[in-house]
């Protein structure tokens, strides 16, 4: 479980980018935090892994306070895995998702084995792995990146926009490739985003989040669509997407979440 405890972060410029921000975070589960740009969403998943210290409050991961932690040691037990893929250019792909590892004492062979089976983990040929990243598509790229936040085994999987850098098709792909790759790996997923199909579709627990992190809602994607919580809630949920606004339906039992033409967008756990 990761725990927010008040925690607020103004940056040396005096941004306030996150007030007084509380959240737990299920282990085993996807928590998205959603919201528009700036609403502090990196700021608050880069706390997770002290690549940012808050100002005031604190964040626990399983009660034990991060800022007791050796940043560089709790990065390198977090998986983390961003919008660019934030591969290396000058590696190869197998060197890429191997150096994490190596950083920790795995020694070069076995890490390289690794990051072989870790390939096909998120769904790429092995004979990908001696190609440098710009050789793979933006899709391929991401999943090396996906594979890379997995090389250390992690229970913690941080993923920033992981998607938001491809077309359409390939992310609905990664998107169901991630559904699938965490009912196998069991991980402690924290997930953002500004889209909110994609909460939905990858979220237990979703926070709509406004601007300085305030938490517009918290909870299931069926509670927060069955009752917004206030007129932003509703609007931002129904917000550019016309006559595709998501609503809840029922389909032999099933809570289905559909666009205003019935067309399946996720299926809810009830
Ligand atoms: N290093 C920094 N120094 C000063 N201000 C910063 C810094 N990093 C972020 N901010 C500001 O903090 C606020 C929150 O930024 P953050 O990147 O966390 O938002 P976000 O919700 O992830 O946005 P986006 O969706 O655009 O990535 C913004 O106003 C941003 O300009």
């Amino acid at each position: 479980m990761i725990e927010f405890r008040s925690v607020t972060k103004r940056f040396p410029d005096g941004t306030l980018a996150v007030e007084d921000f509380s959240l737990v975070i299920p282990s085993r589960k996807t928590t998205v935090l959603v919201g528009s740009s700036g609403s502090g969403k990196t700021t608050l998943l880069r706390m997770i892994n002290r690549m940012v210290d808050p100002t005031s409050g604190t964040i626990a991961i399983d009660d034990t306070d991060v800022s007791t932690v050796d940043p560089v040691k709790l990065r390198r037990s977090i998986g983390y895995v961003m919008q660019n893929s934030g591969l290396l250019p000058h590696r190869k792909v197998v060197d890429n998702v191997a150096t994490v590892p190596m950083l920790r004492g795995t020694r070069k062979r076995e890490a390289r084995a690794h990051a072989l089976t870790l390939l096909d983990t998120v769904g790429l040929d092995r004979s990908l792995a001696d190609k440098y990243p710009s050789q793979l598509s933006g899709g391929q790229q991401q999943r090396v990146g996906v594979a890379r936040g997995l090389a250390v085994d992690p229970n913690i999987l941080l993923m920033d926009e992981p998607f938001g850098a491809v077309d359409p098709l390939v992310r609905a792909e990664l998107q169901q490739e991630l559904l699938r790759l965490q009912g196998e790996l069991d991980k402690t997923v924290v997930f953002v985003t500004h889209d909110i199909d994609e909460a939905f579709l990858l979220g237990d627990q979703v926070a709509i989040l406004k601007t300085g992190g305030r938490v517009a809602q918290i909870g299931t994607p069926s509670e927060i669509l069955a009752q917004p919580a206030d007129d932003f809630v509703a609007s931002f949920i129904g917000a550019d997407r016309g006559r595709r606004a998501l609503h809840l339906t029922e389909i032999d039992g099933r809570r289905l979440v559909v666009d205003s033409e019935g067309r399946p967008a996720g299926v809810l756990a009830s």
